[in-house]
């Protein structure tokens, strides 16, 4: 059962978004994924955010460009935690994205990530983050992506060492 909630306001944010569930895939954490726009189909939008804790969702997250309203809406209609990601506009480079998540008035936060496809794959780590903190096993393949992380490193020293 899908316990994370990855939602976008259009397809065209997928490229972004996909970054989110490529990390899921690999932290072999259950979710699911829809387009959902607070701007293009709000009726959809209230009733994601409304039933998503019944349904068992843990976390939300939320991807939107420009007036990105979506991750703040929906964190107005749920108690689940809200984690928004700034997708990178043409217009304004992603700068009207990142403010229109970020500045949400005191009482209804939006944990929110930076521009684009870094933000995005953070976006998954964190939220594999809140559901490890009462899940060992999530926790303990959380750690094992460190680990990964840290042999890179220790891989790219090599690497320098040789040029
Ligand atoms: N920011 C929002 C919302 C919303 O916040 O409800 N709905 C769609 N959008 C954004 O509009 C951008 C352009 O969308 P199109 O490419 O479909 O025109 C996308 O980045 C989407 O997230």
């Amino acid at each position: 059962m899908a316990q994370i909630g990855v939602i976008m306001g259009s397809i065209s944010d997928w490229t972004t978004m996909e970054q989110t569930c490529l990390v899921l895939d690999e932290l072999e954490l259950d979710y699911e994924k829809e387009i959902i726009s607070a701007h293009r189909t709000p009726e959809d939008m209230f009733k994601y955010a409304e039933e998503a804790r019944g349904k068992g969702l843990k976390v939300i997250i939320a991807g939107a460009g420009g007036a990105a309203h979506l991750p703040g809406m929906v964190a107005a209609k749920t108690t689940l935690p809200v984690i928004g990601v700034p997708v990178q506009s043409k217009a304004l480079n992603g700068i009207d994205s990142l403010y229109s998540i970020v500045q949400m008035p005191g009482g209804v936060p939006v944990a929110t990530v930076a521009i684009g496809t870094a933000g995005a794959k953070n976006a998954g780590i964190l939220a594999a983050e809140m559901i490890g903190a009462f899940d060992e096993k999530v926790a303990e393949r959380l750690q094992n992506y460190r680990n990964e992380m840290k042999d890179k490193v220790e891989g790219m020293r090599g690497e320098l060492r040789d040029q």
